[in-house]
């Protein structure tokens, strides 16, 4: 596909998060964390992994940025662990945690990459779950205080900001399905969560302004493209309503101030009903200078007659397939980009992760030649372009992952990097994948 070429200022980075790749879990004065605590519960996480050890990104960030600098990284997405900076979620902080952060984020500066840093990806301090976690409205306020200490310290060289990771996969995979920490299996517990953590967002947005700090703060919520699965009314509501239920019900409270009245309705229907205070509405709708979406496939949709949908992508045999069963819909990304564009004022747009897991193949040399991964980062660059061409602000990409990590319930089965991992002796090497990555961003393009 030649003469594929981004805007000039186009960023390049990759993404990972704290608990998929640090480890140390328990080092340094770090608190348990709810990660900890449900990995370490039989059954719990696939192979019984957990991210004791991980990457060992702790003690390796060295050698990790120097592969960030092979590749020609322009800037890297981390997250910080909260129980390494408040053990106990709260109170006093804990120097040597912050040490880890600061050490990481100025050898990346000294390597000329710009950090992006997620403030929750997941790991909330155990001592603050044990108070209800992200059900108890309290633990907004003491997630300011987490942010703020971290402005305090770091907003001065970190340029972007990303404040909560999927509020949507934390509300509903961990308090609704009970496959992602903390384990809970309650839709009215979900939906708190959920309100809770975009307050909180709201809430940081407003701290981060009160600093007047040169970066720039977004969130990163997960989207993906929803399609009737025929042209027939009923799927075409069901999948207004999966749309609503996904997407929607992130979109409308943060840029309409309100929740979508079909969604609203629908959990109603199932007994959960919520009636929050308007002004939550008016912090969680705190400007934002940009919108990060994690956006890996879309889903085909037909009605169902108790659920009101069902997602079918497992009965359609004519996808190709990641590890994940998700089906490779490049389009998708398009559809979503130019949707946002309409539906969020036309904001600063980054792709915060695109990615895929792929059974990898060592050959004898040692060589990882990812051809399905090289493809699928091609195919959805090109739709990203596309967008970009259709007047989308789409400001960055970055890659999911670095390097194979800790994919939650999966442990170490599913393999996302564009960097391995040898999980007997934890030595990287950059897959073909890592090599493409290398020459697009030198190309800036394709
Ligand atoms: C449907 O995919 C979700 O948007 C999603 C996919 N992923 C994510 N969210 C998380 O943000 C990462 O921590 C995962 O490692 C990554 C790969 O599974």
């Amino acid at each position: 596909m030649p003469g594929i070429v981004f805007p000039k200022d186009f960023i390049w980075g990759c993404a990972t998060a704290s608990y998929q790749i640090e480890g140390a879990f328990d080092e340094d004065g770090k608190g348990e964390s709810i990660w900890d605590r449900f990995s370490h519960t039989p059954g719990k996480i696939l192979n019984g992994d957990n991210g004791d050890v991980a990457c060992d990104h702790y003690h390796r960030y060295k050698e990790d940025i120097a592969l960030m600098k092979e590749i020609g990284i322009q800037s890297y997405r981390y997250s910080i662990s909260w129980p390494r900076i408040f053990p106990e979620g709260k109170g006093q902080y804990n120097e040597k945690g912050l040490d880890f952060y600061k050490r990481l984020t100025y050898e990346l500066l000294k390597n000329g990459i710009k950090p992006s840093v997620t403030l929750y990806h997941w790991d909330l301090p155990q001592k603050l779950q044990d108070i209800g976690g992200w059900a108890n409205r309290d633990v907004t306020d003491y997630f300011v205080e987490y942010a703020g200490l971290l402005f305090e310290k770091l907003g001065d060289v970190v340029p972007y900001w990303i404040t909560q990771n999927e509020p949507w996969i934390v509300a509903f995979l961990g308090h609704m399905m009970g496959v992602h920490a903390p384990g809970i299996k309650d839709l009215k517990t979900a939906l708190e969560v959920f309100h809770n953590i975009l307050l909180s967002h709201g809430k940081a947005v407003g701290a981060y302004r009160q600093l007047n700090l040169p970066g720039k703060i977004g969130i990163a919520p997960n989207f993906s493209t929803k399609y009737p699965a025929s042209d027939k009314k009923e799927d075409i509501e069901a999948c207004e309503l999966a749309d609503g239920v996904l997407n929607k019900w992130f979109i409308y409270p943060v840029f309409k101030g309100t929740y979508p009245e079909d969604v609203v309705k629908f959990y109603r229907d199932r007994g959960a009903h919520f009636d929050f205070p308007p002004e939550d509405m008016k912090i969680i709708g705190a400007d934002i200078d940009f919108l990060a979406i994690n956006y890996y496939t879309s889903e085909f949709v037909k009605h169902h007659p108790v659920n009101g949908f069902v997602e079918i992508n497992n009965e359609l045999s004519q996808f190709e397939k990641t590890e994940m069963g998700w089906i490779i819909y490049p389009k998708g990304l398009y559809d979503l980009l130019l949707r946002l564009d309409n539906d969020c004022n036309k904001i600063d747009i980054i792709i915060s992760e695109n990615g895929a897991a792929f059974d990898d193949k060592i050959d004898e040399n040692g060589n990882i030649n990812d051809v399905k991964r090289m493809n699928y980062i091609k195919e959805h660059l090109i739709q990203a372009h596309k967008a970009i061409e259709e007047g989308v602000n789409l400001k960055g990409y970055y890659l999911w992952s670095l390097m194979d990590n800790f994919e939650w319930s999966f442990g170490y089965s599913k393999k996302f990097g564009i960097i391995h991992v040898n999980r007997e002796n934890l030595k990287r090497t950059i897959k073909n994948s890592g090599y493409l990555y290398r020459d697009i961003i030198k190309n800036n393009g394709l």
